[in-house]
């Protein structure tokens, strides 16, 4: 079952609980939501108040990706404030496999992303610890950017290693998907479509929601 999952890093903050709503009310399940720290990556976008505020909005999956380094020390944090799934970076923590484990204590799904230039071997032996594995299809850090055409392989390895070792994996792609790109991604094994321009910017939710889906 693919599952497109708005970023709302592209949504409008002055108005971040209508736009989350807005959201549901188009039938999405799954919201991405995007914290980074300034320092893993080279912006500063929301945290933990933010996300227990519009915690209260909604009951869609809260899909929370860590652009943090050291990310542990605040895994309990963002379980509190209402994640059902929380993403590491392989490149912020030199104890990944123990952070994994640590997320999924918690009764959390738990996953491991990867920057464009961290290659899928990497995380191997992680295929059957992690619930859910994200590619990260830009450099990290700004939404608006072009995806990155070599990601595409790489869905399609983590894809060939989903299907030996753990078959309900979450393959994740993020960055640069819109109308043009959504096909490759799907067609290459991804099932969660990270999406957020093209659902933010530019015409209304309705319609490039629409647009998004029709182009899978
Ligand atoms: O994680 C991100 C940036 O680090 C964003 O989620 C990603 O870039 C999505 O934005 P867009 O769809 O506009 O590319």
């Amino acid at each position: 079952m693919i599952k497109l999952a708005p970023s709302i890093l592209s949504a409008d903050f002055s108005k971040l609980g209508e736009e989350v709503k807005s959201l549901e009310k188009n039938g999405i399940e799954v919201v991405h939501i995007d914290v980074m720290d300034g320092n893993f990556v080279p912006n500063i976008s929301l945290g933990i108040p933010v996300i227990k505020s519009i915690r209260k909005e909604t009951k869609m999956i809260f899909d929370v990706h860590l652009m943090i380094e050291n990310p542990s020390r605040y895994i309990e944090d963002f379980v509190k404030s209402g994640a059902d799934i929380i993403t590491i970076h392989y490149e912020a923590d030199k104890h990944v496999d123990r952070t994994i484990n640590y997320i999924k204590s918690f009764g959390v799904k738990a996953g491991i992303s990867l920057n464009p230039g961290t290659p899928v071997s990497f995380i191997k032996d992680l295929i059957n610890v992690v619930d859910m594995v994200l590619i990260m299809s830009v450099n990290p850090g700004f939404g608006g950017q072009k995806y990155i055409p070599y990601s595409s392989d790489k869905i399609r390895e983590v894809k060939e290693l989903a299907d030996k070792f753990n078959k309900d994996l979450i393959i994740e792609v993020d960055g640069g998907v819109n109308k043009d790109t959504i096909k490759e991604v799907v067609e290459a094994g991804a099932n969660y479509i990270v999406a957020g321009s093209a659902v933010f910017k530019g015409g209304d939710i309705s319609g490039n929601i629409k647009a998004l889906k029709e182009g899978m």
